[in-house]
């Protein structure tokens, strides 16, 4: 924390005598300072009984050897510290805190955009007039998921991660009732909006991109982070004009990998989002950094076609084919792609985490490395990129209940449940960014591929890494290289736009240029599998082998309280059918401004 530009948050604990304000009797009770914020507790080790912010607060030494502070709104609390020496070092600390306002250092603007759980804002530094971008989380004591995420953020500030691709945290201010994360301000916004502003792209632009990606991701790593929701719209760009520089953003999921008896790295929790999520994730398994770089692969994959590897009819549809770790090349989107780029997915996309790449690995890889891949545009249309990652984010909010669903698929009681969830799923918008709503990205999108394309690739399921048929670059389905879309010839220019991120606009026209004939080095630890096949989704929805069965002790009680809540007439369902899950409707009344944290400004 000691990169802070104002310092780190202020920690100081200890017992004091507190006098009483009626009787002014002194009663022992343990004081826990976190930076602006003084809480009470009977004992060290029970919870507070009260906290109270000391912004604008007067610090002084009574004449009795107390410490008195005088609270803005007028209270006032004396407390006898143990010996001069104590009460000098309170002095100071509360001194210090009573100037952690954040508006002693930094002003606010306008409204960037609203999370799960916190609103970004613009501001500026007022020692420098630099931009920065303000993210501020409402405390809310009751709502666990977003305590959890403030004490992610927080243990991801202690670890002054500082790198060129890692979205840098200038300052970080823990109040009473919020936490406040002073960031690097990313005027590019998020990528995939100026991906799909531009529509089409090259390999070249693509391959940038990744390299910048997997560089953030492999210091996380080196740090011992797990970051566990790599997903598009936690890539921010620099500057929304080519050549872009992009950074890894948002660690309110963010955890320490600790290390278990067999020398693994690992984490657990169900945690991330439908299509970016890893399998491991999904079996429920302890887990490790691999699952980033499977969300890597997914990205890049999207990045590349403008669809998404794993997708279905509903939430319980796409984390099957997760699971089973299956997915298609059709021609109509990968035959225009080179065998390198369709080499590192196959690499990031490994079913077995233990031969998927390691992003220090995929940095190394002849497609990131390359310095001559080709700069003619692909005849994809990403238009629909921002599309992609908005559905993304919706259903981002279902995952527990999926689990959940997944446990049900046996049990033919449950099936009122399960199309709820489907429901809940199909009813999540298409969004509204850029090409006009092309559902291609979308959910549903594959079975219409399916029907669109009898040329596919179909890569991993049973068993990846099991000893190497052919790898999927050189796996073409039996129609070979499908023709591109008619595009104009004439590639399209990088857009020039300023700062400041934007919608995703129209696709415009793009080049179908040819491909380098370079053909990278084939992988041989994954298997890979070419098929022709316009009708059979069944395939990629078989678990593999050796997968543990997904009923659990857990699952069960979910089942009998999702049947008593049914019966109840409760929430459940409802709440599913309206935003995808019960955590849905939780989620979605956060997405309204509520955080007030006047005073900490003024
Ligand atoms: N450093 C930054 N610079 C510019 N914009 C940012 C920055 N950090 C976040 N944003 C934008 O602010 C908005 C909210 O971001 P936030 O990280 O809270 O949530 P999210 O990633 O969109 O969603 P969630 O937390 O639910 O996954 C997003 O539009 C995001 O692009």
């Amino acid at each position: 924390m000691s990169s802070l530009r104002n310092g780190p948050p202020l920690a100081m604990t200890g017992y004091l005598d507190k006098e009483g304000r009626k009787l002014h009797s002194r009663k022992t009770r343990f004081f826990k300072l976190k930076d602006s914020a003084l809480f009470n507790h009977r004992r060290k080790d029970t919870p507070p009984t009260w906290g109270v912010s000391l912004i604008d607060s007067r610090v002084s030494v009574g004449n009795r050897g107390d410490v008195v502070l005088q609270l803005f709104d007028g209270k006032k609390i004396v407390v006898f510290p143990h010996s001069r020496g104590e009460a000098d070092k309170w002095v100071e600390v509360l001194s210090r805190a009573s100037r952690r306002k954040i508006g002693n250092y930094y002003g606010v603007t306008g409204l960037i955009g609203m999370g799960s759980f916190a609103e970004v804002r613009i501001g500026y530094d007022k020692a420098t007039s630099e931009a920065v971008a303000i993210k501020v989380m409402k405390k809310n004591k009751r709502d666990s998921e977003l305590m959890r995420s403030v004490e992610c953020e927080m243990n991801f500030v202690s670890k002054a991660v500082d790198h060129p691709n890692v979205v840098r945290t200038y300052d970080c201010f823990d109040t009473r009732d919020n936490l406040f994360l002073v960031l690097e301000h990313m005027a590019g916004g998020m990528l995939y909006d100026v991906l799909a502003k531009e529509g089409y792209f090259s390999e070249a632009v693509a391959s940038g991109i990744m390299r910048d990606l997997l560089a953030g991701v492999a210091c996380l790593h080196a740090h011992d982070i797990v970051h566990r929701d790599i997903k598009p719209e936690n890539v921010l760009a620099v500057r929304s004009t080519f050549p872009l520089t992009v950074k890894v953003a948002d660690f309110g999921l963010a955890d320490f990998v600790l290390e278990t008896s067999f020398g693994d790295k690992c984490t657990n929790g169900m945690y991330g989002t439908p299509f970016f999520v890893a399998p491991e994730v999904i079996r429920g398994e302890p887990y490790g950094p691999a699952v980033d770089c499977w969300s890597c692969g997914v990205l890049l994959y999207n990045m590349l076609s403008g669809t998404l590897p794993f997708d279905g009819a509903n939430i319980k549809d796409v984390l099957r084919r997760v699971r089973a770790g299956s997915y298609e090349m059709p021609d109509a989107e990968w035959g225009e792609i080179s065998p390198q780029a369709k080499d590192l997915v196959a690499g990031l996309l490994a079913l077995d985490s233990k031969r998927r790449l390691t992003a220090a690995e995929a940095l190394h890889h002849p497609w990131i490395t390359s310095t001559t891949l080709s700069s003619d545009v692909i005849a994809n249309d990403r238009s629909a990129l921002a599309t992609s990652s908005r559905r993304a984010r919706m259903s981002s909010m279902a995952i527990d209940n999926v689990k959940d669903a997944l446990d049900l698929e046996a049990d033919p009681a449950d099936e009122d449940a399960l199309a709820a969830l489907s429901r809940g799923f199909d009813s999540l918008p298409d969004g509204g960014g850029g090409g006009g709503g092309d559902k291609r990205a979308g959910i549903g999108a594959a079975a219409e591929r399916r029907r669109r394309h009898a040329s596919v690739t179909t890569v991993g399921g049973g068993g990846s890494g099991a000893g190497g048929s052919a790898s999927p670059s050189g796996g073409r389905g039996p129609g070979g290289r499908a023709s591109a879309p008619a595009v104009p010839s004439v590639p399209r220019p990088p857009a020039s736009d300023g700062d400041g991120g934007g919608g995703g606009g129209g696709g415009g026209g793009g080049g179908g240029g040819s491909r380098p004939g370079a053909v990278s080095p084939r992988r041989s630890r994954r298997t890979a599998s070419a098929a022709t096949d316009a009708d059979a989704p069944s395939r990629v929805d078989s678990t593999p082998a050796g997968l543990p069965p997904v009923f659990s002790v857990k699952s069960i009680m979910a089942r009998r309280a999702h049947r008593q809540q049914q019966a109840a007439g409760t929430a459940a369902a409802e709440s599913m059918r309206g935003a995808g899950s019960a955590a849905g409707a939780a989620a979605q009344s956060r997405t309204q401004p509520t955080v007030s944290y006047d005073s900490d400004w003024d």
